[in-house]
């Protein structure tokens, strides 16, 4: 399928990021591919996955376009940080591989630009991940295929801010010539459809769609004030 084919697919669409992280209830392939499955049982246009094993599951269990990362590493860049984590990720079934396109120093040592010709050279398209607009503008003019606003508000030592980046969704949506991908902390439908409507191409919501127990943690902190 073509990059216009693909995107095609997604557009005006949500992403569902399915990701549970080593250690919780949810981790692994099983549960992911459930909960990738359950994702478009409700009208998910595309889901976002974590992990060779997870992008593997999710490939064989759903139809619709899989966006595949791989995090990794204990430093800054750590959403799929080198070009053999994105070529993993590749053969484990990825259509979009989504990688760290901040203009943060990637530990192997190689540009971005370098990184997404291999990626390309493999058969699969580029998400990128970035924190800021000129971070964006630069990913395209490097070749990627896509931008996502995935790591804004994650890139400082603060705590990232409540809700999601519309300005930055605004602003690159005025910017780019390539998809848009409105990312991170969306936690309302309306929100969603906030950031279609400022020009982004799809949007990708995980947290307040597959994370479970963070969900019932707002409702429970919210009950928990009320009990004596
Ligand atoms: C910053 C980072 O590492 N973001 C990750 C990227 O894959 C995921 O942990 C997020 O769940 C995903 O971006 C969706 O965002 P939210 O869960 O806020 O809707």
């Amino acid at each position: 399928m073509t990059g216009t084919d693909m995107f095609g697919l997604l557009r005006g669409g949500l992403v569902v990021s399915c990701q549970a992280y080593e250690g919780e209830p949810l981790h692994g392939p099983q549960f992911m591919s459930a909960m990738a499955r359950s994702a478009v049982l409700g009208g998910a246009a595309g889901v976002r996955v974590n992990g060779p094993a997870d992008v593997a599951a999710v490939r064989a269990a759903v139809p619709v376009p899989v966006v595949g990362l791989w995090k990794d590493g204990d430093g800054d860049v750590y959403i799929t940080p080198t070009l053999e984590h994105a070529l993993t990720v590749v053969r484990a079934g990825a259509d979009i591989v989504a990688l760290d396109a901040t203009s943060r120093p990637r530990p192997d040592g190689r540009g971005l630009a370098e990184t997404i010709a291999g990626v390309h050279r493999a058969g699969a398209l580029v998400m990128a991940d970035v924190s800021t607009a000129e971070e964006g503008v630069a990913a395209a003019e490097f070749g990627a295929d896509c931008v996502s606003t995935t790591l804004s508000g994650y890139t400082s030592a603060a705590p990232p801010p409540d809700g999601p980046d519309l300005g930055l969704v605004a602003v690159l949506a005025g910017k780019l010539d390539i998809p848009l991908f409105a990312e991170g902390r969306i936690g309302t439908p309306a929100q969603a459809a906030r950031a279609i409507e400022l020009g982004a191409h799809a949007v990708v919501v995980g947290g307040a769609i597959t994370r479970p127990a963070d969900i019932t943690q707002r409702f429970a902190r919210v009950l928990g004030e009320t009990r004596s």
